[in-house]
């Protein structure tokens, strides 16, 4: 079933479900296309709302978590409303963002990131939070949060085990971008295709979870959180008090305005 483009530019998050052989396939989208699926307050809450909807179905196997349309999975998150935070609005929309990432981490079947186009900032953290990560190959990657005078402060401390210390420093100090290619080299992604293969490649992962045990996956996805659960609450904590005093200058405020004016300023010629 195809739910359509949301053209408002609010955004909202859709659910769609494929039963196949073997169990369900829960897709949650990201639909805010005219905004580069950008992620409003209203839709970190919506967002759980939907991947706890798509874990209460029965026979769900794996979720899906996809931008719509071909121009971004997630642009990162809405800079015309963090223009405007204040340190309180700050730590609400910043603990709603991990939440989101929580609830990806959380859920006890796997999540896949289908990604086709920009993946940047709040975008790359869900992606870094989804247990596995494929995108087409003319796809961005980048934590551009310093551009916009804030740190990168929830899941981008998943990256130095992803990627390592040194490409998370260039990305999170230089607020560079890489392609595809480089985000396959670095071990951001897992898979990378043409546009036209994302699907079917998609499909080979999914026909490996169907094909294997409900309760072995449950129990391999808690295990691995464990794994790694040492440290990351108390870098979490840190984080969010970080980004919130960042708001006790007006360093994001002027920052973020002229990203805003930039854009919204006559374009010459
Ligand atoms: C805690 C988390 C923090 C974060 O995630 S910080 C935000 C991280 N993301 C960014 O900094 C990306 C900002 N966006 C851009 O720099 C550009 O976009 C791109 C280079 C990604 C693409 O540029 P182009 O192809 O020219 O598209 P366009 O016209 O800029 O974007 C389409 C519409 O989307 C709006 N938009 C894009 N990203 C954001 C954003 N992050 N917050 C608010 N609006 C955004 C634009 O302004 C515009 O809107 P209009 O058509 O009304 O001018």
């Amino acid at each position: 079933m195809d739910v359509g483009l949301d053209a408002s530019g609010e955004g909202r998050i859709d659910l769609e479900v494929e039963t196949r052989e073997g169990g369900a396939v829960a897709t949650v989208i990201i639909n805010n296309p005219v905004k580069l699926n950008i992620m409003t307050p209203a839709m970190c809450e919506d967002f759980v709302s939907r991947v706890r909807e798509a874990e209460g179905i029965a026979d769900v196997r794996a979720i899906v978590l996809t931008g719509a349309g071909d121009r971004a999975f997630i642009g990162g998150a809405d800079i015309s409303a963090m223009a405007e935070f204040d340190c309180g609005s700050a730590r609400a929309f910043i603990t709603a963002l991990h939440e989101v990432c929580s609830i990806v981490r959380e859920v006890e079947v796997p999540v896949i990131a289908k990604i086709d186009g920009f993946c940047l900032g709040g975008g790359m953290e869900i992606a870094a939070a989804c247990d596995m990560r494929i995108a087409t190959e003319g796809s961005l990657f980048g934590m551009p949060e310093v551009r916009v005078g804030i740190p990168s402060v929830i899941e981008a401390a998943l990256l130095p085990g992803l990627i390592g210390w040194g490409k998370t420093c260039e990305l999170l100090f230089t607020g560079a971008t890489v392609k595809a290619p480089e985000a396959l080299a670095m071990g951001f992604l897992q898979r990378m295709t043409v546009a036209g293969e994302l699907d079917a490649a998609l499909d080979h992962w999914l026909k490996g979870i169907l094909a294997s045990g409900p309760r072995a996956i449950a129990l391999q996805k808690q295990l691995m959180r464990r794994w790694e659960k040492t440290t990351m609450d108390q870098a979490i904590a840190a984080g969010i008090d970080s980004f919130v005093s960042a708001y006790e200058t007006d360093e994001p405020g002027r920052m973020m305005r002229a990203f805003l004016n930039r854009r919204s300023a006559p374009k010459a010629g």
